[in-house]
């Protein structure tokens, strides 16, 4: 079977998008090709789902939808390493952070291309991608870049100006939101319990948590209203996040994010 999607770079998003496109069936796994160097990762690749792979980014690259998935400060070496003959695909997927449509679209002249940024909750399928098209996008490709992302799930549409706050906040999250969940469960430990209990309890919080504001879709704050007991603990457990800069330090880590994602397209 001819490979319709080749994904340069076989890393952890790469293999995130993967898994979830072939257990959507929206490719098969003959129809994938991907581009590794680290021999091991390429078997693991093609031992887990079936892919084709190679250690050869211009074989990667002839296909008609080609998806880059290296680390943004690789591009230009990857770039320069590709042959004019691999210039072929019909529409470049870039999940790049940083790295701007004028640059993907130097790289491959007369393509079609799409930026986009995914997170890693792509994995279970319950992701979120933002996508970005430039100039040469037909209509028929932006709903193609979105039946990809779809399989990994949610997907929006947002001017490349908005892309790097996109990296601050969506791309960059599930790692904040992680080290929130490990912190819960430390202070459930200080607290004495034991800690298997503190992470399920720690974890099972955020996602009901965030369940109940998705399917409620009452505000955040009407939600911390309800949780608040006057003179009760959930007061006296926020009076010290406020003192500790709890929320400044959540809008200031997205800002820092959302910088680092200027300066890696520069
Ligand atoms: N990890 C995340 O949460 C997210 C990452 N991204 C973006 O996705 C991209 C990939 O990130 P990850 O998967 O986390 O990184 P990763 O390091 O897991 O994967 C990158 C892969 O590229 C391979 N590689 C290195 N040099 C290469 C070359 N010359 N040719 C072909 N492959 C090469 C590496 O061996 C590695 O397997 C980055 O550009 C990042 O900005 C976007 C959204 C979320
Ligand atoms: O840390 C990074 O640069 C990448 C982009 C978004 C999430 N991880």
């Amino acid at each position: 079977m001819a490979v319709k999607l080749g994904v340069i770079g076989g890393g952890v998003m790469a293999s995130a998008i993967v898994s979830r496109l072939l257990a959507g069936g929206t490719y098969q796994s003959t129809e994938i090709l991907i581009s590794e160097p680290t021999l091991s990762q390429r078997e693991a690749l093609h031992q887990q789902y079936g892919v084709g792979v190679t250690d050869d980014n211009n074989l990667a690259a002839m296909s008609p939808v080609l998806m880059l998935a290296i680390k943004p400060q690789v591009f230009d070496r990857v770039v320069a390493q590709l042959s004019p003959l691999s210039n072929n695909p019909q529409l470049v997927l870039s999940i790049l952070a940083g790295v701007k449509i004028a640059q993907l679209e130097g790289a491959f002249p007369d393509r079609a291309v799409i930026r986009t940024m995914p997170n890693t909750p792509a994995t279970v399928g319950m992701g979120i991608t933002a996508l970005s098209a430039g100039a040469r996008v037909d209509a028929a490709q932006i709903e193609l870049a979105t039946q990809i992302f779809q399989a990994v799930g949610e997907v929006i549409t947002v001017p490349e100006s908005l892309l790097d706050a996109v990296t601050g906040l969506s791309g960059s999250g599930p790692a904040y939101i992680a080290i929130a969940i490990e912190a819960l469960a430390d202070g459930g430990v200080a607290a004495g319990l034991p800690r298997p209990i503190a992470d399920r309890l720690a974890l099972q919080t955020v996602l009901g948590t965030a369940t109940l504001l998705n399917e409620s879709q009452i505000h955040p704050a009407q939600l911390k209203d309800r949780v608040t007991s006057p003179g009760g603990t959930t007061i006296a457990g926020i009076t010290k996040l406020e003192q500790a800069g709890f929320r400044s330090a959540l809008i200031e880590a997205v800002i820092a994010a959302a910088t680092r994602s200027q300066e890696l397209g520069k």
